[in-house]
């Protein structure tokens, strides 16, 4: 089995090569071209599918479970349901497609000629467990591999099962074995595992065996990536996917997270998708730790590390679509948003639901960066409208504009407080939402600061500082109304598989956004 081939020292990446909530990644090779799909739970449209030529520079190409029939949100749907791990593959001149949607308990396989879609309609599977895998064996018949560890020998086109359960091996007995996937590779079939569940006790283990129904040896060294324990600066490494680049040598994508603070440490992006070089020897992969910085797969051009990250985006909803990276919480009904009604501008019409229930009309993008600014510039008219920051209904700081005021108000699990507060004139205004990290503590907040600066957090002294700024452009300049403690919108506070989202949205009547523009920001320099 080919050995990575480097190339010159110099060229490395940046991890995580898809930033932001990205979890649950799995990727394929198709002649030169790579394909990435990742969880998308209660966001509509779902699985988001990224493009790439060299496994580090991905563009987001769609997103596969783009129509209301292939993707049943209901709307009591809790955040962090909906859609799981999904597994694409290419097979016979088509990708294919499966994943769990747990709010409805049934795995879906879905295809396509054209990654960027259409895909078709789903073929669903009522089967037990999560995280399916898809194989074709030698034979041609195609299994699909579930969490717990157990196979089934399937029609993906029919729907139906025609043999299995077949219990596989389940890793080294840590819990939640999952994330399973068959690789047939020379005489062997391999049997990647991830265990251990999805925080910080990640683990990722192989087994192999002659035959698709095992029974399967273990590794010499499992689990042969984890960073359990450790003071890695990536942390929870696991649920992993293997893929032979172009020039033979292989790679594994997985997902992690870049922890802030010391102890105990929290994070606000999500799961982000990473990628590590892999090493086979004795017929077993070896893989380094998951750094930040690595050395790039051969031939891939060392963007990431040459430019700094060209992550940020403007749409000026100037065009007849909405980009893909725009997401909807559960559904996006067509009466809900239009670039037409007000052309050059994104009008969204409420439906009487707050930012604190599902189902609210909420427009949002992934924050990528820790250190970055998004902006938008909207015209209120009669309705309450604004850019939150949400990690779910009970977890969100909005900067709000409703009549002649602007406020910001903090909804932090059974917490709600409005925050800053300023007069405003009617008609069109910028609003924005700054987030920054640094690791130095700040100073003790006392109860005068408080008088001094309404809306510094209050008594207490952060391990680390994620601080959310909001600012209103005023004629006089921007305006900052309040700063906020950004420990309350992290996976350690609100728990969930998702994480940060910049939401553009409106809660009673209609509004219209002209633009939106978000900017990684040079990291706060100590
Ligand atoms: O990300 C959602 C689920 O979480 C998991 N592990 O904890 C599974 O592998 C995913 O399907």
């Amino acid at each position: 089995i080919a050995s990575v081939r480097m190339t010159a020292p110099s060229a490395t990446f940046r991890n995580p090569v898809v930033p932001g909530f990205h979890p649950d990644p799995s990727v394929c090779r198709v002649g030169e071209d790579y394909y990435l799909v990742c969880s998308s739970f209660e966001y509509f449209p779902g699985v988001p599918i990224f493009h790439s030529r060299d496994l580090v520079n991905w563009q987001q190409i769609g997103n596969v479970l783009d129509r209301p029939s292939q993707l049943e949100l209901p709307s009591d749907t809790h955040a962090s349901r909906g859609i799981f791990a999904p597994t694409i593959r290419h097979h016979d001149g088509r990708f294919w497609l499966v994943t769990t949607n747990v709010s409805i308990g049934r795995h879906l396989i879905v295809t396509a000629t054209d990654p960027a879609g259409p895909w078709s309609e789903p073929v669903y599977f009522d089967l037990p467990h999560v995280d399916p895998s898809l194989a074709w064996d030698d034979n041609g018949d195609c299994w699909m591999t579930v969490s717990g560890v157990e196979s089934y020998r399937i029609d993906p086109e029919a729907g139906t099962v025609l043999e299995g359960p077949v219990p596989m091996w389940s890793g080294t007995g840590g819990q939640y074995p999952e994330a399973p996937h068959l690789y047939r590779i020379g005489d062997w079939w391999y049997l990647l595992v991830s265990e251990g569940g999805t925080h910080t006790g990640h683990a990722v283990s192989i087994a192999r065996s002659r035959s698709i129904r095992g029974p399967f040896e273990p590794g010499p060294a499992n689990p042969f990536l984890t960073h359990r324990s450790t003071d890695r600066k990536v942390q929870a490494t696991g649920h992993a996917d293997l893929v032979q680049a172009g020039d033979g040598s292989w790679w594994m994508v997985l997902l992690g997270i870049r922890a802030k603070g010391q102890w105990p440490p929290y994070h606000v992006l999500g799961r982000e998708t990473f990628l590590v070089p892999v090493r086979w020897v004795d017929g077993w992969p070896v893989v380094e730790e998951v750094e930040e910085v690595m050395a790039a797969p051969a031939g891939s051009p060392p963007a990431h590390a040459a430019a700094p990250d060209p992550g940020g985006h403007r749409d000026d909803f100037d065009g007849a679509e909405l980009a893909p990276g725009w997401i909807s919480l559960r559904g996006r009904p067509a009466a809900s948003w239009s670039l037409t009604e007000r052309p050059g501008w994104l009008t969204l019409h409420a439906d009487g639901t707050t930012l604190d229930r599902a189902g609210a009309t909420i427009l949002a993008r992934r924050q990528l960066h820790h250190d970055c600014r998004a902006a938008v510039h909207v015209d209120p008219g009669s309705g309450r409208a604004g850019l939150t920051l949400r990690v779910d209904e009970a977890h969100h700081y909005d900067l709000e504009v409703s009549g002649d005021t602007v406020q910001v108000v903090g909804r932090v699990g059974p917490f709600r407080q409005v925050f800053g507060e300023q007069p405003l004139p009617a008609g069109p205004v910028t609003l924005t939402i700054a987030t920054r990290t640094h690791d130095l503590l700040p100073p003790m907040v006392t109860a005068a600061d408080q008088v001094a600066a309404p809306g510094a957090p209050f008594g207490v002294r952060p391990t680390a500082c994620d601080m959310v700024s909001f600012e209103v452009q005023t004629e006089a300049g921007p305006v900052v109304l309040a700063e906020l403690d950004g420990r309350y919108l992290s996976t350690e506070v609100a728990a969930g598989f998702t994480g940060r989202v910049f939401g553009l949205y409106v809660t009673e009547g209609s509004a219209a956004f002209d633009s939106f523009d978000y900017r990684p920001t040079p990291p706060v320099v100590e």
